[in-house]
């Protein structure tokens, strides 16, 4: 897919970016215990992109979805989300820039003592402009959108593992959010299950218009991006190389599948 581009008055086509990343670096720890989990790290996503960061265990892969979320402050460099610049931020940009993004985590994070219905709308409460019956309408057609229109009353505990994600994403995608930061959406899934919650993902990512980047280890799903980075050591790799990589996995992924289908 093509990234969303926008015309300038003299009509010049440009593309819209996102997210974007320009000599970020990232340190854990302080004096002899520091230790640099990112290095020089510079990367622009485009408005409507689905990215999807890969790359070895360790490799900084959630250290650099959590400092696009705001979820740790971004220490060197410059990162900017939505044209937000977050290094250096005051708390409440920062805090406002994490309410423009929708999160989507390994362990759907659903909270067990609330119904479907009550959890998705969590997702619109930080925004504050609905009144409760407007979030409840919301809440209920969104899980209609990801096919849960008869589990709205039930609790985690009653769903199954490719439920409880959806209702993570109808939680994640009911605000409409710009960009949408997925760490491992699919680990704790069947082959099945995964496929369709990164389908239901994509599709309404199109729909919304929404950027995605996801973070996965899941060479299963690697063919729903536009694009795939891929990280090592803290570096990333440059996108020659990466597309290369990609490559290998998905020729790896089919020899498995093959594998298993025998
Ligand atoms: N809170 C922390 N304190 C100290 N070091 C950390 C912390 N979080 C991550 N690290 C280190 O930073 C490096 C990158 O970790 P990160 O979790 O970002 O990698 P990853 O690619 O997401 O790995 P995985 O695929 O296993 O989740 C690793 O060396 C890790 O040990």
């Amino acid at each position: 897919m093509n990234p969303v581009s926008i015309i300038t008055n003299n009509s010049t086509i440009v593309p819209s970016s996102v997210i974007q990343v320009e000599h970020l670096d990232h340190f854990f720890g302080e004096g002899t215990l520091k230790k640099q989990a990112l290095f020089d790290i510079n990367l622009s996503i485009n408005a409507g992109e689905i990215v999807i960061l890969t790359g070895p265990s360790g490799s900084g892969k959630t250290t650099l979805l959590s400092l696009m979320g705001g979820l740790r402050s971004p220490q060197l460099g410059s990162l900017r989300m939505l044209n937000t610049e977050l290094v250096g931020a005051t708390k409440a940009v920062a805090v406002e820039a994490r309410r423009s993004c929708g999160y989507i985590f390994q362990a759907h994070n659903l909270h067990s003592s609330l119904t479907a219905q009550e959890n998705v709308m969590m997702g619109l409460e930080v925004h504050g402009a609905y009144s409760r019956s407007e979030r409840r309408n919301l809440a209920v057609n969104m899980l209609a959108v990801v096919g849960l229109a008869e589990r709205t009353q039930y609790y985690p505990a009653d769903l199954s593992g490719g439920q409880k994600q959806r209702v993570a994403i109808a939680r994640a995608l009911v605000s409409h959010p710009q960009i949408v930061l997925a760490d491992e959406p699919t680990a704790a899934l069947d082959k099945k299950s995964g496929r369709d919650v990164v389908e239901l993902m994509q599709k309404l990512a199109k729909e919304q218009g929404c950027t995605i980047l996801m973070v996965t280890h899941d060479n299963r799903i690697l063919d729903v991006a536009d694009r795939i980075i891929y990280m090592e050591d803290g570096h990333l790799i440059d996108q020659a190389e990466s597309v290369a990589i990609a490559g290998s996995l998905h020729t790896n992924e089919a020899v498995t599948s093959k594998d298993t289908n025998c």
